[in-house]
């Protein structure tokens, strides 16, 4: 379990991170997502000793990272995979790391093993490609068979075997019991992968909840529908907080209605109905919802050309 108390970082005259509290549990994968520059970066060095809080607490397992007495078997992490001697093979990386710890040469291999590198582990790092170098990432966060496992950014540059791979991984290492902490800018994965997440903007939490609850809270519940009376269902379907979109001819896009009480009204005046779908809003949806007044950098898009501008007032 990873505890954060009024956890802060300020650097210079910009907080980072600005008295967070959050938990998270073991036995889930939690997601952790934010825009460019939210703070999740800072927060994950944070929790691994890595940055001193500017004030507040973070702990793994009850106590600061620096206390743990072995802290790969406890706490294993992905921060920055270009972090490694680039002349050092793969194999040598993770048997120096080992050795750190008196993990057995027998778990060096059952790592690279694992994460699918054993036909390079005995080049040089400095040749390896992004997805390979994730992948020694990963497997030095997996070495000491840690109890919590943090991993920034883990499907950055992995082909998709391998985006595949670190969502099964996770959600293995989940039902295992262990506490599973990652962030990740890939919507379409963490819908997929996280069952809880934690949303961070400006240095602030924003969401802290199971997936669905902020898919459910923030997506508007839509259906589609298609009729042959498609103008006669629009007026019958009218009322507060209702929008009926026409889509073509005979389809409509519905909200704020749920399709049980589209039927019954399409039925009390006998107008034919022929598909109901209930449309599941997207994460995707959610966050930009969620996010849209704590983004930082946003895209100027203008007629093909996009320009990074950084929005005013902090
Ligand atoms: N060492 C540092 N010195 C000064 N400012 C920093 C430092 N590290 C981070 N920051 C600033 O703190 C804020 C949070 O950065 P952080 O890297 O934690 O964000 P992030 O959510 O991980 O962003 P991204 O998604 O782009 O990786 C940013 O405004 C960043 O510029």
């Amino acid at each position: 379990m990873i505890e954060a108390r009024a956890l802060t970082k300020v650097y210079g005259d910009k907080t980072a991170v600005a008295g967070v509290n959050f938990t998270v549990e073991a036995g889930r994968v939690t997601g952790f997502l934010g825009p460019n520059g939210a703070g999740k970066s800072t927060t994950m060095r944070m929790i691994m000793g890595l940055d001193r809080p500017t004030s507040g607490t973070v702990t793994v397992n009850g106590a600061p990272f620096a206390r743990h007495a072995a802290p790969l078997r406890d706490v294993g992490a992905l921060l920055d995979a270009k972090a490694v001697h680039t002349s050092r093979s793969a194999y040598n990386h993770l048997l120096a790391m080992a050795a750190t710890h008196s993990i057995p040469k027998t778990r060096v291999h059952e790592v690279i093993e694992m994460t699918g590198l054993a036909d390079v582990a005995r080049k040089k790092v400095g040749g390896f490609s992004l997805g390979m170098g994730q992948r020694l990432g990963i497997a030095a966060a997996l070495l000491g068979d840690p109890q919590t496992v943090i991993l920034d950014e883990p499907v950055n540059g992995l082909d998709p075997e391998g985006v595949v791979w670190v969502r099964n991984l996770v959600k293995y290492l989940a039902s295992e019991g262990r506490t599973v902490f990652l962030s990740s800018h890939l919507m379409s994965e963490m819908a997929v992968t996280a069952d809880h997440l934690i949303v961070i903007g400006r240095g602030r939490i924003i969401a802290d909840a199971p997936i669905q609850d902020i898919i459910n809270g923030k997506g508007r519940i839509r259906t589609r529908v298609r009729t042959d009376q498609p103008d006669q269902l629009m007026r019958l379907l009218a009322g507060d907080g209702v929008s009926v979109e026409l889509q073509d001819n005979e389809l409509l896009e519905v909200t704020g209605l749920d399709p049980r009480q589209i039927a019954r009204a399409a039925l009390d005046r006998h107008v034919m109905i022929y598909e109901l779908t209930p449309l599941q809003a997207s994460l995707e949806e959610a966050y930009m919802e969620l996010t849209k007044d704590e983004v930082e950098y946003h895209s100027l898009i203008t007629t093909g050309a996009a320009a990074p501008v950084q929005s005013g007032g902090n």
